[in-house]
């Protein structure tokens, strides 16, 4: 099966999902109707409030849950299609390393069983180096350490090392920086920006950050909570290759602006609730 998508259409397409958890008076409607279109290459965020249903959206989108109602197309395929076809790759908030594998070990593991086909047979620069890609995210110089000697940026940088490895159509990355200080975060944005800068991998990231997010995408997703949903989008549109000096920039503070003024027509930043109020 090709893992070339249809000329036209989104790559990554969320359509009219719905998910709720639980019943009765306890039901959480963690997705009400939601829509997400994410074309080829593009770096998307969703960002939003605790509970509004993120990591909700980043599992049905990987297949790991099924929506209630509405469906998930990748690259035109059902989700368990698309696992079947490897074409997803995943970094989640806490680095899964396998601990008596040293870093290089770590990123190497899992080549040979979840590279797509596709990709085995048209292995691209960046990726098809584990020691180059592991050295563009600064662990050039820890190839042989094991996960216990890292600290926890470069267990994080590890786990994304792996991930773009792997060669995945489209890589889903939930809050990975979230548990990085302020300065350990910068540099692990850069060094993603770096590498994904060169492979153009599809992406869905989701974060709490709103510096974060508008660093590093095209289009930032707020959501809304209670229920789950889309409140609005955001598209960035500052140059790339994309860096730190851009941070304080007039353009940045705008686009900031945008996001934060979107969050807020959905959640009351001060009790930290939902308004309820509804985004058209
Ligand atoms: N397995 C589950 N069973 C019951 N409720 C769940 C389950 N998973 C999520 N929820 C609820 O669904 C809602 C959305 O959860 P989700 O984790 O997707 O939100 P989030 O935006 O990722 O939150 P956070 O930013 O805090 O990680 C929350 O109210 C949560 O409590």
């Amino acid at each position: 099966m090709s893992s070339e998508p249809p000329s036209d259409g989104p790559f990554v397409a969320v359509n009219d999902a719905c998910k709720t958890y639980g019943t009765g008076p306890d039901a959480v409607r963690a997705l009400a109707h939601v829509d997400l279109q994410v074309p080829r290459g593009r770096f998307v965020s969703v960002i939003g409030p605790s509970g509004c249903g993120k990591s909700t959206l980043l599992r049905l989108i990987a297949g790991l849950e099924a929506p209630d109602a509405g469906n998930v197309r990748i690259c035109g395929r059902t989700t368990d299609e698309a696992r079947a076809a490897k074409v997803l790759g995943f970094v989640p908030q806490v680095p899964a390393l396998l601990p008596w594998l040293d870093v290089l070990g770590n990123v190497r593991v899992l080549e040979k069983v979840n590279r797509s086909a596709s990709r085995s047979e048209a292995r691209r620069g960046l990726a098809s180096d584990p020691v180059a890609l592991l050295t563009r995210l600064g662990l050039g110089d820890v190839l042989t350490r094991r996960p216990g000697q890292l600290s926890g940026g470069m267990q994080q940088r590890t786990a994304l090392a792996r991930a773009f490895a792997l060669e995945p159509d489209v890589l889903l990355m939930d809050e990975p920086f979230s548990a990085l200080d302020e300065f350990t975060r910068e540099s692990a944005q850069l060094q993603l920006l770096d590498v994904w800068q060169e492979l153009r991998t599809t992406v869905v990231f989701v974060t709490h950050s709103i510096a974060e997010a508008v660093l590093l995408s095209d289009t930032v997703v707020v959501m809304a909570a209670a229920p789950g949903r889309v409140a609005g989008v955001v598209d960035v549109d500052l140059d790339r290759p994309r860096h730190h000096g851009q941070l304080d920039t007039a353009a940045m503070h705008e686009h900031e602006h945008r996001v934060r003024a979107l969050l807020e027509t959905a959640w009351d930043p001060v009790s930290g609730t939902p308004t309820g109020r509804e985004v058209a």
